[in-house]
Formats: C-alpha cells, structure tokens, sequence
C-alpha cells in the first residue's frame, strides 16, 4: 500500500492533492488589513471560488484526488477527540492562553459542530459577533477599536506553505509572519488524528516546534534525493541547516543527500522559490529572469552528508544550471524565462505567478490564464499547459502551486 504521503519529485504524476476552497476568510478583512495578512487586494469570494472549483475540476479531470485541508482538519479533530485541545492550543496562539475572553471564545467556538467550528476559526472572529465586553486593560487601552477578537486566515488556501511533502513524510512549518503562523496548526492535527494520516509511519522531518523560519513554497521536490530550497523572505539558511541534519541523518532513511540551497530576493512578490523557479519536467524548468544576475549568477551553495561536526558539507556555487544538471545527472536543462525574457512582460507575469506552475504530470502544467506569454511560451517548448481561471485567485499573490499540496505523486 503507497504511503499517505509519498512524494519523490515535482512531476511523478499527481495522485492526491490537498487543496483549501477560498471562504469567508479572504473578504473578512479591510484595506488597513490587507500588508498585515499579506494581500495586496480583496479578492470577490463568489468569484474566487468559482476559479478555485474549476481548478480543483481539472485536477480531477487529469485523475488526481482532491482533498480538502478545512474537511481533513475537522475529521482529525473528531477522530482524536480533541476538539478541547485543538482550540485550547488555537486560543493560545491567538493571544487567549487564559482570562475572560478566553473563556467567552472558547464557550463561542465549543458551541459550534467542528466543522462550523473550523470554518469558524479560519474566517476569523469579530468582537460584534459574541455578546461579551472585554474588560482587561489590553482590551481596553489597545484594542478598542480593533474589529476583531481572532483575525481571518486568508492566506489558508496556499496549503503548499504550511507544510510541505518530502520522500514518505514532511516538515510542518513555523511560518514567518504572524499572519500565517497558526496555519500549520491544523496539518499538525491532521497527521496525528486523522485516520488517513495518523500511526502510519509517517516522518515529520521537522516539526512547527522549531523558531528558525521555513514555508513550503521554498521546499521544491527535484527528484527521490535531491531538494533545492530557498533562502529567501520566508526561510532561513538556519532552518534549511535543521532540514539537512533531519534528511541527512541515517537513523531517518530519508534517501535525500542532496539540498541545493538558493538565494534569491527578499521581497514580497517573490517571498518563495516557488514564485520565481518551478520544476516542470525532468530537464525543464520555469526561471524569473529578476533573480539572475550578471552572465545569469545566482548564488547557490549545495549540501551533502558530511562526517564533520555540522553532518554536511557546503558547496558554493553561482551557475544554477550547472548546478542543477550535475545533482539530476542531466546532460542538457531547457530553463525557460518567465515572460519569454521581455522585461515588461516578465516583471508583470511574474507578479501576477507566471513561474507558479504546478505539474501534474512530467510535462504537464497548470498555469494562470493571465500569463498568457508565459504560458504560450512553455508551449513553444513541447509542454503540455492547462491554463486555469485566476482574476480574483491571484489578488492573494499566490499561482497554482502555491494553491495545492501534494501528497501521492508517482514515482518517475
Ligand atoms: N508558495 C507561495 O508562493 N505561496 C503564496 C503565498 C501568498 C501569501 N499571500 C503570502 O504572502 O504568504
């Protein structure tokens, strides 16, 4: 029987997927809101689910199973019985370890069935919806006007970010920003409770526990040993140290002995690796040409298992290229411009996730319809592209595989 999580690379044919369907929690927030939750706009709900049923409907199409983050969380918190605990734990992260409006949240939320009470959690709390008035001196001399007691989460539907698949296990993120840190809460609980997921040998590579910084849009799956992950805005050369000692350590039996360390801009529209670098086929790959220097340099530094004090060794290199062929044995690589090099083209494509893609198959990506150069482009280079809907999807600042985890791809 294939592991609940088994993913060996960014192309094996996608077998199961899970996704989170946009709700009340993109629109619940005002424009003051928005560079704290990391919108840079409000994106039309009926909208935007639309765009995110019909991507979802393709990856069926093309025989993927997809799962629903905000449906598994629920199920887990019912099969563990641990209702109490979950919000216990979410309370507290949300600033109510104990007090009064602990207690007001938690008689709130306890009342709900857990999947309101999940949707409820995710869409965020605002003080007018409970009949209770704080009286503590932080409810009062900070927070008064503050609309709400727990923010929305309407970052919840990049589920690549929280955590992320590698080989039969995972890493479970502690996130950058405040914004996004309890995200991770809930694919916590779903690998610990859920039936699916729960007592089957799964590895936890590295746990929410940790302080040093990761997301999931840096961690890229090249092949059954081989990882490149980001240093960028969201993770941290520290944290990816933690990745390698977890991965490299013989007791674990990961197969991973290769992580390709790159670092690119510090920038919010391109936070993740992922925003500027995809893997689309065994010798092809999307590149932002923003994150290229000079004669196309990019500093990379590649580790290895290593029997010194640090259990790897560092390579430092500044051709990506060569870099990638010699850890995927490749001979030739096709590294395809976002934007097809024109500056204008890729500097708003880019913005908008043209390097996003996600492949569902060697070969075969899913795209945003509005990349259209991009995307007419990866065609001219004998890829398969099925563009998707993406007007209000990608005022979130996210592309299709920012929007999806995958959690059973083939093996190549
Ligand atoms: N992997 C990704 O690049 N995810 C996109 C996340 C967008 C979200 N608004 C964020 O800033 O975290």
């Amino acid at each position: 029987m294939t592991a609940p999580i088994h993913v060996g690379s960014e192309i094996g044919k996608l077998k199961t997927v899970m996704l989170k369907r946009p709700g009340e929690e993109i629109e619940n927030f005002t424009p003051e809101m928005m560079p704290r939750l990391l919108f840079d706009d409000i994106p039309f709900l009926p909208q935007a689910q639309k765009e995110h049923d019909a991507f979802a409907d393709i990856l069926r199409d093309n025989g993927t199973e997809v799962l629903y983050l905000e449906k598994l969380s629920a199920e887990a918190i019912d099969a563990g019985n641990v209702k109490d605990a979950f919000l216990e734990e979410m309370l507290t992260e949300s600033g109510y370890a104990a007090g009064t409006t602990h207690d007001a949240l938690k008689e709130y939320l306890m009342s709900m069935s857990t999947p309101e009470m999940v949707d409820k959690i995710m869409s965020g709390i605002r003080k007018n919806e409970i009949d209770f008035v704080p009286s503590d001196l932080v409810s009062a001399a900070e927070d008064k006007d503050y609309p709400f007691f727990m923010d929305p989460m309407p970052n919840l539907y990049f589920t690549r970010d929280p955590a992320a698949s590698i080989g039969d296990g995972l890493t479970i993120n502690h996130m950058t920003f405040e914004a996004r840190r309890r995200e991770s809460l809930f694919m916590e609980t779903i690998i610990k409770y859920h039936p699916r997921f729960a007592n089957k040998g799964l590895h936890v590579w590295r746990g929410r526990d940790h302080k040093t910084r990761i997301e999931g849009g840096d961690e890229l799956v090249l092949s059954d040993h081989v990882l490149a992950i980001g240093v960028s805005q969201r993770t941290s050369a520290d944290a990816i140290q933690d990745v390698a000692r977890s991965l490299f350590d013989p007791a674990n039996d990961s197969g991973y002995d290769t992580i390709i360390a790159i670092r690119i801009p510090h920038n919010h529209a391109m936070m993740h690796l992922d925003t500027v670098f995809t893997m689309i086929n065994r010798d092809q790959f999307t590149v932002h040409p923003g994150i290229l220097g000079e004669g196309g340099k990019i500093d990379t530094w590649t580790l290895h298992p290593a029997n010194n004090e640090d259990g790897f060794s560092i390579e430092h290199d500044q051709n990506l290229e060569e870099v990638l062929k010699k850890a995927l044995n490749l001979d030739e690589l096709d590294l395809i411009p976002t934007g097809d090099g024109d500056p204008i083209v890729a500097g708003r494509e880019q913005w908008n996730d043209g390097s996003n893609t996600l492949a569902i198959a060697p070969g075969v990506v899913v795209t945003y319809n509005r990349n259209y150069v991009s995307n007419e482009l990866l065609r001219k280079h004998g890829l398969k592209v099925i563009d998707t809907l993406s007007s209000e999807l990608s005022r979130g600042r996210g592309g299709p595989r920012c929007m999806s985890m995958p959690l059973v791809r083939e093996d190549l």
